[in-house]
């Protein structure tokens, strides 16, 4: 082998080609203008998915001739065609709302400078060429203060993450804001850890950190666990604290365009439990904004529906019947009125379009309160595929097969498109899915057996049919127990539930339940979903706190690819950016997984709803076609046993009076 050159000059012209290559990118993102700019004439959709198609094909013939691999060429072409299109609608945006067109926003955000509000604020001001003056706030209703009282042009506020959730903290201060949501922005939330520079990972002794990054890094830091954990009320002061203590032992999590800000480097990256960790922003306004109709727009309402049995499933039925397509529906308390609540509806519309505007007159009619909180450009950009013969690719290699499970459902057998008719799962009196209904108790261990039996009898007189008995690992003699439990519960014709919590407990569940539950904590091993796939009797899967509805359906996937056909899906909440330490209801999560999958979906609000509000959750599960709920008994436990008593009656007859 001949010598190779100097590394140097290797390296020389890497560099060298990068600079033509950024020359070259800045010089499509300005045609892209100029394309924009036509399409402002000619009144044309700045999407245009047949031209996407056309040049990725072609791309992928030429880079195949290359030597370049095809799924590289669409991956960076998926980007670059995102970034031609945020632009064109930042432009078209900005043309239509001249009084936007300013050359600097002073905008409001959570935190301090590198944290990810400041972050997703600067890439929103980039994108329109705007410079951004900053108003670092406190808290939410400081960020709202700032913007009603003109002090900032707009304010940023996070609304989801993708793996922790809904922030409802924010749904809570929109129900009071005279602002107008005026956009929205989506950043990468890349958790790295950030050191001061010349720190080794081995030197790592304190990691300063938000609760957010902490958990939903929490696989790594269980990896870590030399590591002493500091909390801080923002990323930003956790990087403000590695930079000030100039030492190397110490460390934050934080994003690595953050740290750079307090010149810190990401001594380890890819830190987050999921792959894709988002998170979308809101922007709000004094004034709401028109959205030109050749953009993709997004309406924000907030309504109550009253109390009517089905007022909630109506209101959605005017949109259906419009086309009108609801991307997430979010459910708040009303303060003051308890069991109400208030719908936070995003729909992929404009709000000047007809059908908008005649699903709106239909709303006000139908709902006690109804209000458009903003109109504003989708900025969710879908990556076009090509198909398989587009890509010129065997059937089966695996590249492609991936593709082609992220893209299509078909062949997933928790899927509708599999199997069209709803599943039934009969165990006893336990009947779900298919137009049954299910109440399921949860009863925590220790417990002694005459105050099991006395429950028992209770819990059968207020109409469940089913006990899942959790904390197996606290009970002594927990063979001898559980079998007594269990027969006690046949007394009563009770189905026997038994939870998994721990890797410990399945021997134990899977020889001695009726019906066995997989808790979220253990949705993602692997080994227990296939134990649980050879079963003969019915499992239920809850969904982790930190899991996507994909990460669910996966994991159900794994249990019915070994067999088991029995399965329920049960949702009992995810961990979301608000401070109360309890999970938030992820309702939208149910209206998704109902339209997915023929799986039985059950719902157990009582670690995310207050007891009093039980009854109203329950009845908009039921309206949102929930097949059960599963009622925790030591959330609704009231100082008097009558007080409990008549709050399981109204939580039942929530569910049986809607069905
Ligand atoms: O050709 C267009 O119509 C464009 O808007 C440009 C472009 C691109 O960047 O290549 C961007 C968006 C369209 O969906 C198709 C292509």
């Amino acid at each position: 082998m001949s010598k190779p050159q100097p590394l140097n000059h290797t390296r020389e012209q890497i560099t060298s080609l990068d600079n033509e290559l950024l020359a070259l990118l800045a010089k499509r993102r300005e045609l892209s203008l100029d394309v924009a700019r036509s399409k402002e004439v000619d009144v044309r959709p700045i999407r245009d998915t047949i031209r996407e198609k056309e040049l990725l094909s072609r791309l992928v013939k030429q880079g195949r001739e290359q030597g370049l691999d095809a799924h590289y060429v669409i991956s960076l072409y998926q980007s670059i065609i995102e970034d031609s299109v945020l632009n064109q609608q930042a432009y078209l945006h900005g043309r239509a709302n001249p009084e936007t067109q300013q050359q600097q926003y002073c905008i409001a955000y959570l935190g301090a400078r590198g944290s990810y509000s400041y972050l997703a604020a600067s890439r929103y001001c980039n994108r329109r060429q705007v410079e951004m003056q900053d108003l670092g706030c406190q808290s939410f209703d400081e960020i709202v203060q700032a913007v009603e009282s003109g002090h900032a042009d707009y304010g940023f506020l996070p609304i989801e993450n993708t793996s922790s959730g809904s922030i409802n903290e924010v749904y809570d201060v929109l129900q009071h804001t005279s602002l107008a949501i005026v956009g929205e922005t989506t950043i990468e939330v890349g958790h790295c850890l950030l050191a001061n520079s010349g720190s080794n990972i081995a030197d790592i002794k304190t990691v300063y950190a938000h609760p957010q990054p902490i958990s939903q890094c929490s696989r790594y830091l269980s990896q870590r666990s030399e590591f002493k954990l500091e909390y801080c009320s923002s990323s930003a002061e956790a990087m403000e604290k590695v930079c000030n203590a100039n030492d190397s032992s110490v460390a934050a999590i934080g994003s690595a365009e953050g740290g750079a800000l307090y010149q810190l480097e990401a001594i380890e990256t890819d830190l987050a439990n999921q792959k894709v960790n988002q998170s979308r922003f809101i922007v709000v306004a004094r004034k709401a904004v028109e959205v030109p109709s050749q953009l993709p727009a997004k309406c924000t309402l907030i309504m109550a529906t009253g109390q009517k049995p089905g007022a909630l499933v109506e209101a959605l039925l005017v949109l259906k019947a419009r086309n009108l397509n609801m991307s997430k529906l979010e459910s708040r308390p009303i303060p003051g009125t308890p069991w109400e609540e208030m719908f936070y509806l995003d729909i992929d519309a404009n709000l000047s379009s007809e059908p908008m505007q005649a699903a709106l007159k239909e709303l006000e009619r139908t709902t006690r309160f109804i209000k458009v909180l903003g109109c504003y450009p989708c900025e969710t950009v879908k990556p076009t595929q090509l198909s398989n013969s587009q890509l010129m690719i065997e059937p089966n290699t695996s590249k492609s097969t991936a593709v082609a499970a992220t893209t299509s459902n078909k062949q997933q057998r928790f899927s509708k498109q599999y199997k069209s008719e709803a599943t039934q799962v009969v165990c006893g009196q336990l009947d779900l899915g298919n137009g049954n209904i299910g109440a399921l108790a949860q009863m925590q261990l220790p417990i002694d057996l005459l105050q099991f039996e006395q429950m028992a009898k209770e819990l059968k007189e207020a109409g469940f049919q089913a006990v899942a008995i959790q904390g197996l690992s606290q009970q002594s003699d927990v063979i001898n127990s559980i079998d007594k439990f269990k027969h006690a519960l046949a007394q009563f014709n009770l189905v026997c539930v038994l939870v998994i919590e721990h890797e410990t407990d399945l021997t134990m569940a899977t020889q001695f339940a009726d019906v066995v539950m997989l808790s979220g904590n253990l949705m993602y091993n692997q080994a227990i979903l296939i134990q649980l796939g050879s079963l003969l009797v019915p499992v239920i899967v809850e969904r982790n706190t930190m899991a996507s509805v994909d990460d669910l359906l996966n994991a159900a996937e794994i249990i019915l690819g070994q067999g088991n056909q029995q399965l329920i899906l049960c949702e009992s909440g995810v961990t979301t950016l608000n401070n109360s330490g309890k999970p938030s209801l992820d309702l939208a999560a149910l209206v998704e997984l109902k339209a997915l999958s023929h799986l039985p979906i059950l719902v157990n609000p009582s670690y995310a709803i207050e007891s009093e509000q039980m009854p109203t959750f329950v009845r908009a599960i039921r309206q949102l076609k929930g097949d059960g709920v599963m009622v925790n008994l030591s959330a609704i436990e009231h100082a008097s046993k009558a007080d409990t008593a008549e709050l399981i009656n109204k939580i039942l007859s929530s569910l049986y009076q809607s069905h």
